[in-house]
């Protein structure tokens, strides 16, 4: 059986990376890696304009990495069984989360970003304002200590939620395997009752915003994205839809990093 995890896991890297049999500049596609903590020297982060505190990264990890993240995933064993669909890590993570949230550090400051302030574009280096994550959260420490890793067979989703309040300000997760549509809508949906009707309206402001998660990507939740906005992802038929076509469903793994709140 291992073997034949083995020999599986060499077919999926020889597919993404070809045949690197001779070739010595490949060699350090390793299985024993943990996880390859070379980060994309220049990232490409984009703020979600209509909810304040969301980010995303699409090209946050490289084929190689997201190839050798899923490895250390699966050298965990937590996903034996297809019953097996969640694992949650608190306190000391495992080596690959510690250098994937190392990496989330690293792809966050030494970015530039590109923000509107009063309608002009500007480039900044991870201020306050403008980066993905204020610097009180991007420099605590940890920057996490709890890991879930959720497994997806298609059809499967999460429903609408806020993460829970025992976890920090700042969460991060990390797409791979497929893509999927994360929807965004406010926790207080707004109602205004029409005169003549008397009917409930909802107000237009009461969006659903969707945001593609590719393999590889990473979103950054903080104040509003986190607190007054619910993120879902719903695989039924019909609910996938990006730019008017249905995402072909596939087996999809995500890593949420989150800090758990001190305990008084
Ligand atoms: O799988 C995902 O992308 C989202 C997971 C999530 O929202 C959660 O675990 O709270
Ligand atoms: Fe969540």
């Amino acid at each position: 059986m291992e073997a034949e995890e083995g020999e599986e896991e060499r077919r999926i890297l020889k597919e993404v990376f070809g045949d690197s049999s001779d070739d010595e500049e490949d060699e350090d596609v390793s299985l024993e890696k943990p996880y390859d903590n070379i980060i994309n020297p220049n990232p490409n982060w984009e703020r979600i304009k209509e909810i304040n505190g969301l980010w995303l990264c699409r090209d946050f990890l490289s084929l190689q990495q997201q190839a050798s993240l899923i490895s250390a995933i699966r050298n965990e064993g937590w996903f034996t069984k297809v019953s097996q669909n969640q694992a949650m890590r608190f306190g000391d993570l495992p080596v690959w989360a510690i250098e994937l949230s190392a990496s989330i550090r690293e792809a966050i400051c030494f970015s530039e970003y590109v923000s509107e302030i009063g309608g002009e574009e500007t480039c900044d280096l991870g201020t306050e304002e403008t980066g993905p994550l204020p610097s009180n959260l991007l420099w605590r420490e940890p920057l996490f200590d709890q890991l879930i890793t959720n497994v997806y067979q298609p059809g499967e989703g999460i429903c609408a939620h806020i993460d829970l309040m025992r976890f920090e300000d700042g969460i991060a997760i990390v797409s791979l395997e497929s893509s999927c549509v994360m929807h965004f809508t406010r926790a207080e949906r707004q109602f205004c009752s029409s005169v003549e009707s008397g009917e409930e309206k909802e107000d237009p402001l009461n969006m659903k915003i969707p945001i593609l998660l590719i393999p590889g990507s990473l979103i950054v939740m903080s104040g509003e994205a986190r607190y007054l906005w619910k993120h879902e992802i719903n695989r039924k038929q019909g609910f996938q839809v990006w730019e008017g076509q249905e995402i072909c469903q596939q087996k999809r793994t995500s890593v949420t990093l989150r800090k758990l709140c001190e305990t008084k």
